[in-house]
Order: structure tokens, then sequence, then C-alpha cells
């Protein structure tokens, strides 16, 4: 791999003089940084500021306002503006370019790397260091740039696409909630979904119950990675969930023959479903990455559940909880993208009931999701009416979606949800008579 290449960075210039077209989508996709040789990266500049400013960027009309420069810089105009180009050709170049340019970035990791550890920086800020120039990293490759004629074709494709029930459902994942399908129009691939709530507030009870409907009963592939509980916690906790068997007599090992019964058949979904799952318990944003890269390529997942970024060790013990939680979603909502897969991140809410420094963190989610109780004028228009809901989700932000609340009833003991009333007063009776 080049660090830079020369006659690449000369032919991209050379071709920016030949169209607005050309010149757009080099400043699109390029910062004068990408240019390695100081005369290239300075006439990079120079034609950025042109355009700018709404003048013509010509062989001829850059010569003209900049023949000082050129001179001075020893450029031959002239070899430099002799290229014949094509769109495809051009876009080729710009990625190269691009390449060069990370590769760069690495090797300059890699120097200050070692300067560091000679210098006797600390291990842990060191890898935090590499952390936050690898985030930098990411986010410049996302720049995609579309051109009109490009956009109005892939609008009349995503139409057409979202209009066949087969095309929707390669995009959206929808789930047993109701309520939340309509609101949201489903989940689409290359969200970042932040579900939030207080501790033990049922957030992983929620987002397992997502799970199984998205991987168990429709069998979508998808990754839970989880840093809290052991294997033997989550098959705890998933047999309570799928064959809506009792938590805590799955713990005690007190259950009756009958509900033990019913366990082979649930698992039999759960065997052939797309659910797979990790822990890891010191868990890092990096890890969560390449986690989810490797399952995408492996096991082509739709969805990835985070739980949770409240114990992500980012190892950067200078920034704040609220930059750091920014910069994992921030990051999860980069792979999602690259990657087109939905992620669900669980976050804590504190103790005040606000989600630390919520408003930098959900800049990066297209959906907000809140899990909490019912405030006082909800409980009382729920027991108004009979209605036996103990919970509230609330959409507190949503991209493509209005925001709202809807009520659930959440069967603790058995960690599942429910939207539907009947099933709820089922619910509520058993719990009642169980005392
Ligand atoms: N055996 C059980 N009997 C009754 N309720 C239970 C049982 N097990 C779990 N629960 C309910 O589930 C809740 C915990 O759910 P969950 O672990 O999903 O919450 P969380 O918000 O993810 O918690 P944390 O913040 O600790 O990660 C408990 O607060 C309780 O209400």
């Amino acid at each position: 791999m080049l660090i830079f290449d020369p006659e690449n960075e000369r032919y991209i210039l050379g071709a920016c003089t030949e169209g607005p077209e050309y010149l757009g989508e080099a400043l699109a996709e390029l910062t004068a940084a990408d240019f390695y040789q100081r005369e290239n990266n300075i006439i990079f500049e120079a034609m950025a500021k042109m355009y700018q400013d709404g003048r013509e960027v010509t062989a001829q009309t850059f010569y003209i306002e900049h023949s000082d420069m050129i001179k001075r810089l020893g450029v031959s105009w002239t070899t430099l503006t002799d290229v014949f180009t094509n769109p495809t050709a051009f876009k080729v170049a710009i990625a190269k370019l691009k390449e060069t340019t990370k590769a760069r970035n690495l090797m300059t990791l890699s120097d200050t790397i070692r300067q560091d550890i000679e210098n006797g920086t600390s291990v842990d800020e060191v890898k935090a260091r590499i952390e936050i120039a690898l985030s930098k990293c990411e986010n410049a490759a996302g720049r995609h740039y579309i051109s009109p004629k490009d956009m109005s074709r892939i609008c009349l494709d995503v139409v057409a696409e979202r209009m066949e029930p087969e095309g929707r459902a390669k995009k959206c994942i929808y789930t047993c909630f109701g309520a939340l399908n309509k609101a949201t129009g489903g989940i689409e691939s290359g969200d970042l979904i932040i579900l939030s709530g207080s501790t033990g507030g049922g957030k992983s009870a929620f987002a397992a119950n997502l799970a199984r409907d998205v991987c168990v009963t429709q069998k979508l592939p998808g990754l839970y990675i989880n840093s809290e509980m052991s294997a033997d916690q989550m098959a705890l906790r998933w047999s309570a969930i799928l064959a809506e068997l009792s938590h805590t007599a799955l713990r005690a090992g007190k259950l009756s023959d009958c509900d033990f019964n019913k366990l082979p058949l649930k698992l039999d979904a759960f065997d052939t479903g797309g659910l797979h799952t990790l822990t890891i318990p010191d868990l890092r944003i990096n890890t969560v990455l390449s986690e989810i890269r490797r399952f995408k390529a492996k096991e082509n997942i739709r969805l990835a559940i985070v739980d949770y970024i409240g114990r992500m060790d980012f190892l950067d013990s200078k920034a704040d909880d609220w930059q750091l939680l920014t910069g994992a979603a921030r990051r999860l909502k980069t792979i999602a993208q690259e990657q087109q897969l939905a992620i669900i991140m669980l976050a804590q809410l504190s103790a005040s009931g606000k989600l630390a420094q919520a408003s930098y963190m959900s800049h990066e989610a297209d959906l907000w999701l809140n899990l909490r109780k019912p405030n006082e004028e909800e409980t009382k228009t729920f027991l108004g009416s009979k209605d036996p809901w103990n919970i509230v989700l609330e959409i507190v932000k949503g991209r493509n979606t209005r925001t709202g609340a809807m009520p659930l009833y959440f069967f603790g003991d058995r960690l599942t949800f429910t939207d539907d009333k009947a099933k709820a007063l089922y619910y509520a009776k058993f719990v009642q008579a169980a005392g």
C-alpha cells in the first residue's frame, strides 16, 4: 500500500479543471490534507476557495488568478492540466487517494504509539489514543457524495422497493409491538436505536423480547452482545422468555414436569433461529465494532444489540462520561450505516431519571426509546379504565417518526412484555393470584 501517490494526486488536480462536476465531487470526498505533496495540497486548497466563491475553475481561469503561485511552486501547469478523464476513472482515483491517506494516518499512529511507549506513557492511555485515532479514520471514510442524477435514480429504486412487501422486508425489521411498528414504520437497516431506562427497569428484558421477535420468531440473523451476564444466566433468561416460564422457578430448579416439558419445543425455535449471543465482560467499543463486522461477514446479521453501553471501558480517563457515550453512539451509528444493519444500544438513566447529557448522545440516534414507570396522570387513566398497563415505552426522539408514548405490561417473573390488552389482563391476574 502506497502512503502517497504523486501521479494520482496530479491526475485528480488536472481532472478538477475539466468541469465543475469533477471539482464538486473531489470537494465532497476529499480535503486538502488528502494531498501529500505540498504543492498539490496548496493548489487543491486554492481551487476549493475559487469554487466556494462561486468562480469557475478551469485550467485557464485558475492560471490567470494563480500564475505567481504556480511558478513559485515550480509546477508545470500545462503538463498537470493535460489529462484525459471520465467519471469512472475519476471515482477510482479518488478512492485510491483516500486509501493513501488512511495508510499515512496508520503510519503516523504507529509512530506515535512507538514514541509513547518509549516515553513511558501508560498502556491504558496509549490504547485510548488508538481508539480515538481509529474513530476519526472511520468518520472520514464515511463521506459519500451522490450526484443529482444518481440521487434521482436512487429515489425511484428505493420507492419502488418499498412498495413490494419483499423489498420492505429486506430493509425493515418489525417487532411484536404493533404500536411501535406503526409509529416507526419498522426499524431500518442503518438505524441506531438507543434504549434507555433506569437500573433494573427492564431494558435487557425488553431488548431480549425484541431479539426473540426478530431472530427467533422471524429467524433473521442477529447478535446479542452482553457484558453483564454469564452464559448460564443468559440461558435461564432465554428459557423464561421463550417458554414463558417463571424466572424464579427456573433459577431455583423448581419447574413442574409440565413446564419442563414445554421447553424442548420452544428451544427448537431457538435452535433453528438466527440469534447469536456473545458475552464480553470488559466491553470496549473497538471490540464491539470488530465483533459486529465479523458477524456481519459471517452470518449477515440484520440486528445487533449492545447491552449495555454504561459498562464499556473506553480507557480514556480524561474524557467525561457523556463524551465517551456520545463517541460510542457515533461509532455505532457509523458501523450501522456502513454494514447496513440496525443496532440497539442500551443505556442507563441516572438516578434523577435523566440520561446523562442525553441530548448530545441522542443526536447520533435515529430512534430513542425510553422505558419508564407510568406517571401520575397515566396511572390514573389506566386505573380509571381498568387497563392493566404497568410500564410505558416512550419515543423520546425519532428521526422519522413522531414522539409519543405507548403503554405495555411487563411480566417481571417471565421477563416478558406485551402490548396486547387481553394478554396483559391475563398476566396481571396471574401475578395477583400468585401473590
Ligand atoms: N425472577 C423475577 N421475578 C420478578 N421480576 C423479575 C425477576 N427477574 C427479573 N425481574 C424483573 O426484571 C427487572 C430486571 O430486568 P432487566 O435486567 O432487563 O433490567 P435492566 O434495566 O436491564 O437492569 P440493569 O440496569 O441492572 O441492567 C427487575 O427489576 C424485575 O422487575
